[in-house]
């Protein structure tokens, strides 16, 4: 086909459009010259007869559909309203609403083309149809009225002003309604300008200015300084650094090995104190190496005055034969016996003998204490206490027997708290092992050296070379010796103690054991404590005894002393070994169930078991982990809590190995005797109740109560949603004074009637709960809601040796 021919073609079948006129006449074809103001809004009506450009549905329907569609040609007007003009129109003033359509007789096509191509598509905006007419141009062709206000369609000039031909809304309704409404129309042009505001200020606004970088830059990166003092901060920087590099360059150390300091000669002064009291802070005979001594000051305070009074005078060494002598420092031989008394407290060393050991006489010592083991493990609930604390991490094993028992060699130290004559030991220490020397020295914290050094040692107890001390200070690797029974008992000073500081007192000078040094290494008429926590005690003894007397809430950071300053000599019972931990025998007769699942045992323990658990209580809280003050997100509980096997934290309500919302210290075992009594109690309750099912308890939550002290109503059930499920019971013991105990199947300020279901009555009920009771709630009872409502003071057992206040023990399983 012709390229002219193409050009009539695309005129044809596009429409005598200015678009297509243009492209007609690139193309080469002749265009007749439809309007004379292409540019100014005629339209091709004119022309359009003669030459067949104009289709009816082009203007009728859509000013675009014509380029893509045929259609009958129309001649002639497109109506009787069509205006005639010979004139430009300024398109947008013109013409609103209506139409004017040039008739301006045709040019030549050529100019006309050209016209068109130059106006561009200016141009195209002017061909408007008389009326209104649906238009979907979006005031492309035709000039822009205004958006719909209901749909927001854009209106041209060929739809014009009137209801939307689009939605059909009519904008004066539209218009009329805001415009009308002036407090409307004032907040929406704040709001327009209050986002005009944001726009412009919006850089400035959302620029980031770190005021933290003070604190971890120097003044030279300080963004609030100027150019001028930021080079002025750096020069100074730089400077100081200098000053310190050369001041490095002229650093003096003194290593004062005999006194174990290190100090600077420029300063003149100590930098660092003994290195050993690293190694003391790390080693502990009350719970895993590394678990205890960091951050107690009371306990820093100890290891220093015992390192003080080291430095002072000289450290000390026992020769023992072997395997006695690995055994002691490896923590699985507790006491030494010798058949003269000792004044030495603190420190140890222990040098092996020359005489070698036979192995069937290793092989026998082994064995016997590995026995002994065994039987304090079984007596403890064996595989099942195993069992649990495993799961929890708090495995209990004998520590592992030495590998070798060098003869000749310094081999490791411990700590001497006490020397015992024969009898006192066995009254105090009934469970431990078994010594028939006269006298018996009480040896704790065992540490051992990594490598044995030799050395050829001497009688008794002997002065050992300061420098060797200081070396093997650093060599020392802490044991744990949890497996043995703790000593226990009556707090009268030791005979043997007595003897030794007759002898000391006869002395000249004094020993450095009776210059300095906390009260539990010295031999003196103190009670008994564990070592390590001596000052601890009687710091607390001294703030308990204060509590009494203000009966004051015992908040301070110490650690509570459930002695309350009394001492267990006070006791009519103290002299008496301490009880078995074990149910009374006719615990059955005074069993109460208060409720299906909720069983009392009335005085379920003894006094002295009572005392005994008090004991046990006591020395783990005056430990690192021991009693604190748990803050709530409501404020400070009103009471003292000490959590055993793991640790309950009530800001997440989840239990976890480490004090997490305390102090981060590592959580103490719960001690087997008092599992074993838990499961006994929990198997009472069951006999009577059998929808009580069996506990494995993992953890003891342990509540001190002064007289203002109380709990609210509240839920056990941070435990799993399978402990929950079965109704697995928590056991509660209750110690000293009596308190007031609540119990609701349902809050009682909650009256949906839904928790009925917890069972009971939906009443608050009370009970007195009494020293040496144990109440079980598990079965349908598991999640009552229970709560401390008072204390009665001095309501207890006559002879009961426990601060004022209630202790309360709750057992759950995990
Ligand atoms: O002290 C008591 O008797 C109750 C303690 C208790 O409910 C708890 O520790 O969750
Ligand atoms: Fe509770």
């Amino acid at each position: 086909m012709p390229v002219d021919s193409i050009g009539d073609y695309i005129l044809t079948m596009l429409g005598d459009t200015p678009a297509a006129r243009e492209i007609a006449s690139l193309m080469g074809s002749k265009v007749p010259d439809a309007t004379p103001s292409v540019a100014t809004g005629g339209a091709a009506a004119a022309d359009s007869a003669s030459k067949g450009f104009y289709r009816k549905e082009d203007l009728d329907d859509d000013p675009y559909a014509g380029l893509g569609g045929g259609g009958k040609k129309k001649g002639g007007r497109t109506g009787g309203s069509m205006a005639s003009s010979s004139s430009t129109v300024p398109a947008a003033s013109a013409i609103v609403g209506g139409a004017r359509v040039s008739t301006t007789p045709a040019k030549p096509a050529k100019s006309k083309a050209k016209a068109a191509t130059t106006s561009g598509l200016d141009g195209l905006r002017s061909a408007l149809r008389p009326g209104r007419h649906a238009c979907s141009c979006n005031a492309r062709r035709h000039a822009l009225l205004y958006n719909c206000l209901a749909c927001g369609k854009v209106i041209c000039e060929q739809e014009g002003e009137g209801p939307c031909l689009f939605c059909g809304s009519d904008p004066h309704t539209t218009l009329d309604t805001g415009a009308t409404d002036e407090a409307a129309v004032a907040a929406a042009a704040r709001f327009k300008n209050r986002l005009l505001e944001y726009d412009r200020t919006s850089a400035k606004r959302t620029t980031v200015i770190d005021d933290q970088e003070d604190y971890f830059s120097h003044a030279a990166a300080d963004a609030w300084l100027s150019q001028d003092e930021k080079a002025a901060a750096q020069a100074a920087l730089d400077a100081r650094e200098d000053a310190k590099a050369a001041a490095r360059r002229e650093q003096r150390l003194t290593f004062d090995l005999g006194r174990l300091t290190v100090s600077d000669a420029r300063k003149g002064g100590l930098l660092g104190q003994s290195m050993e009291l690293e190694v003391e802070r790390m080693c502990d005979d009350d719970g895993p190496p590394g678990a205890t001594g960091k951050g107690d000051a009371a306990e820093e305070a100890a290891a220093a005055a015992e390192a003080e009074v080291e430095a002072r005078g000289s450290p000390m060494c026992l020769s023992m034969h072997q395997p006695w002598a690995s055994l002691l420092v490896a923590g699985i031989k507790r006491v030494e016996g010798r058949s003269w008394p000792t004044e030495h407290r603190g420190r140890l060393w222990i040098a092996s003998t020359a005489k070698e050991p036979s192995s069937l006489e290793v092989a026998q010592v082994e064995q016997t204490y590995a026995s002994r083991f065994s039987a304090v493990h079984a007596s403890s609930g064996g595989a099942r206490y195993d069992a649990v604390m495993a799961m929890q991490q708090q495995v209990h094993t004998f520590p592992a027997f030495p590998t070798s028992y060098p003869t000749s060699a310094l081999l490791g130290c411990v700590t001497i708290t006490d020397c015992l004559t024969n009898e006192e030991y066995v009254t105090r220490f009934p469970d431990a092992e078994e010594n028939e020397s006269a006298y018996v020295f009480i040896a704790t914290r065992p540490r051992t050296l990594r490598v044995p050094q030799r050395i050829s040692g001497q009688h008794k107890i002997w002065q050992l070379d300061a420098k060797l001390a200081l070396a093997a200070v650093q060599a020392l690797r802490p044991v744990s010796s949890t497996w043995d029974a703790k000593p226990t008992g009556p707090s009268q000073p030791s005979q043997a103690s007595q003897a030794s500081q007759a002898s000391q007192a006869s002395q000249a000078a004094p020993s450095p054991v009776a210059r300095g040094g906390p009260p539990g290494l010295r031999a003196t008429a103190a009670p008994f404590m564990p070592p390590g926590l001596s000052t601890t005690s009687a710091t607390a003894a001294a703030r308990a005894a204060a509590a009494k007397a203000t009966d004051a809430p015992i908040t301070a950071p110490t650690r509570l002393d459930l002695y309350g300053g009394a001492v267990m000599g006070d006791a009519p019972h103290a002299t008496r070994a301490p009880a078995p931990i074990s149910l009374q025998a006719d615990r059955r007769q005074r069993l109460q169930v208060l409720q299906d699942g909720l069983v009392l045992l009335r005085g379920a323990l003894s006094l002295d078991v009572q005392q005994a658990i008090i004991d046990e209580i006591r020395e783990l809280g005056l430990g690192p982990s021991g009693f604190y003050t748990p803050e709530t997100r409501g404020g400070s509980m009103h009471l003292q809590m000490m959590c055993l096997g793991m640790h309950w934290d009530p800001l997440t309500n989840q239990y976890s190995t480490v004090r997490s919302n305390a102090d981060g210290q590592p959580v103490p075992p719960l001690p087997p005797a008092l599992w074993e009594l838990v499961c006994a109690a929990a198997a009472t309750a069951s006999e009577a109740c059998p929808s009580i099912p069996d506990v494995m308890p993992g953890v003891c939550l342990a509540n001190f109560y002064t007289h203002g002290g109380r709990l609210g109503m509240h839920q056990d059930k941070s435990e799993s949603a399978d402990s929950l499920r079965r109704g697995v019971p928590v056991v509660s013991v209750s110690l000293g004074d009596a308190c007031e105990f609540g119990y609701a199947a349902v809050r009682p300020e909650d009256t949906d009637a839904s928790q009925t279901a917890l069972g009971g009555a939906a009443k608050a009920r009370t009970v007195r709960l009494e020293s040496g009771d144990i109440l079980i709630f598990g079965g349908p009872a598991r999640m009552l809601f229970h709560s401390v409502q008072k204390i009665f003071p001095n309501h207890r057992p006559k002879g009961l040796v426990l601060a004022p206040g209630r202790l309360n023990l709750t057992f759950r399983e995990l």
